[in-house]
């Protein structure tokens, strides 16, 4: 968590030792101006790992398309947007984002399962750079819709290789039993239909086994069974343009050792060179891996409940503001944004304030923490204010961008008037 260290502060209280900063600005000053629960992102961390991206495939044609899903601020998108990236997406309601946020259309590729005949024709009408095709069905169902507008659609097959992705089943995505992809033992029957068809112009292949992946090995079994199915193409006078192999690679929450993007696509890039396709344009869609660690959230311990068989502290946010914690126990490593040395460390389950049991952010957490103290949760980049709710009529937390000594409100905080505003009672 290169940007947000712990320094020492100007105006330290007596007890306190050393503060969490974001980039140049201590954490509590932002805590302050901008209330909690409170989501900080450091431009300088997404722009630094997008470049690692970058850098590992600049001697080559290449495509980053980073998936939307895992943080679609407009500020995000933007930062990433004008360092050129390209965009993976899932939904209309994204590809407008990446629209609002200067994106480049023709750099967009459309992912999903499903994609619905109206999000056919938006993506059609501004030129996204191909569609990831799931099933034959959604084949047919594009090649109408270019048809009717006289449009051609680029197309990319995702493939599913039965491959365990050895991450939480909930994120594992390239299993036979998953939803995702075509079978890829079928998918040449498939190609050969969309070579076919009138409207449909066949570029690409493209896989995404899941997510949080720590070790490259899932992604070069996947790879070598892409690769079969590209010389199988091959010899089936189907000419590729690129190779799209998803996103998927993780981040360090606790003690994982991840690959770097480097390490992963230095032998993608290597065996691809090996087999002869060293000129195809390589695609990767990365999500959790920009995204992650220029994220924290900012949290207050509101009271602290000791009871017999634990101590709870019971912070401002809550399972509806972080959810990753509760539907895949995934850790987030927390801390005390101030070291005090007159509080003795004991251990805490971290809760919020929703009717849940499962609403917990961290359980058996060594913390010296007092009421009123703020806490951070660490690596809230992806996946964090994307799947926030207003359950319990709670208001969406506030997003702030840090940018060296300057704070910039990227999304300010819900109000409770906001949420009931798109509802009526009956007459
Ligand atoms: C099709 C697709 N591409 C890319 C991603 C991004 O994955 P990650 O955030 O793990 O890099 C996802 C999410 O898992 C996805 O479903
Ligand atoms: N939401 C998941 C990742 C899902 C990836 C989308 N295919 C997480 O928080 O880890």
């Amino acid at each position: 968590m290169e940007w947000f260290t712990f320094q020492s502060s100007a105006n330290k209280a007596p007890s306190a030792n050393r503060e969490l900063f974001a980039e140049q600005i201590p954490v509590q000053q932002l805590a302050e101006k901008f209330g909690t629960p409170l989501y900080v992102y450091s431009r300088q961390a997404l722009e630094t790992s997008y470049n690692a991206y970058y850098q590992a495939l600049a001697d080559r044609d290449h495509l980053i398309c980073y998936a939307v899903k895992a943080n679609s601020n407009l500020a995000v998108l933007n930062v990433l947007a004008r360092l050129g990236a390209g965009f993976d997406i899932v939904s209309i309601g994204e590809l407008e984002r990446v629209l609002a946020a200067g994106g480049n259309p023709e750099k967009v590729v459309f992912s999903g399962v499903a994609k619905q005949r109206h999000e056919i024709r938006r993506a059609l009408e501004v030129g996204v750079h191909c569609f990831n095709i799931e099933s034959e069905q959604e084949l047919e169902r594009i090649q109408e819709e270019a048809q009717a507008m006289d449009k051609i659609a680029r197309v990319s097959l995702r493939v599913n290789p039965d491959v365990d992705a050895q991450t939480h089943p909930y994120i594992s995505t390239g299993l036979k039993d998953n939803k995702f992809g075509i079978d890829i033992n079928h998918a040449p029957v498939v190609y050969a239909r969309a070579e076919a068809l009138s409207h449909i112009e066949v570029v690409g292949v493209d896989c995404h086994i899941g997510s949080q992946l720590t070790t490259t090995g899932p992604f070069l079994d996947a790879l070598e069974r892409l690769l079969l199915l590209m010389d199988q193409l091959k010899a089936q006078g189907i000419q590729l343009k690129h190779l799209d192999i998803g996103g998927g690679l993780g981040v360090q929450y606790q003690d994982e050792v991840v690959p770097s993007p480097s390490d992963y696509l230095v032998s993608v890039k290597q065996r691809l060179a090996e087999k002869g396709y060293g000129d195809l344009t390589l695609v990767v869609e990365p999500g959790r891996s920009i995204a992650a660690q220029a994220g924290i959230m900012l949290t207050r311990v509101e009271l602290i409940k000791p009871t017999e068989q634990k101590n709870f502290a019971i912070v401002d946010g809550a399972m509806n503001d972080l959810l990753r914690p509760s539907i895949y126990s995934a850790w987030h490593t927390i801390v005390n944004t101030v070291e005090h040395s007159d509080v003795e460390s004991l251990s805490y389950d971290v809760v919020g304030p929703v009717c849940e049991s499962g609403d917990f952010l961290g359980k058996e957490r060594a913390l010296a923490i007092k009421e009123g103290d703020l806490l951070a949760i660490y690596s809230s980049g992806a996946y964090g204010f994307v799947m926030s709710s207003n359950y319990n009529t709670r208001c969406r937390a506030a997003e702030v961008m840090v940018d060296g000594s300057e704070a910039y409100v990227i999304r300010r905080r819900e109000t409770v008037e906001e949420q009931f505003a798109s509802e009526s009672l009956l007459p």
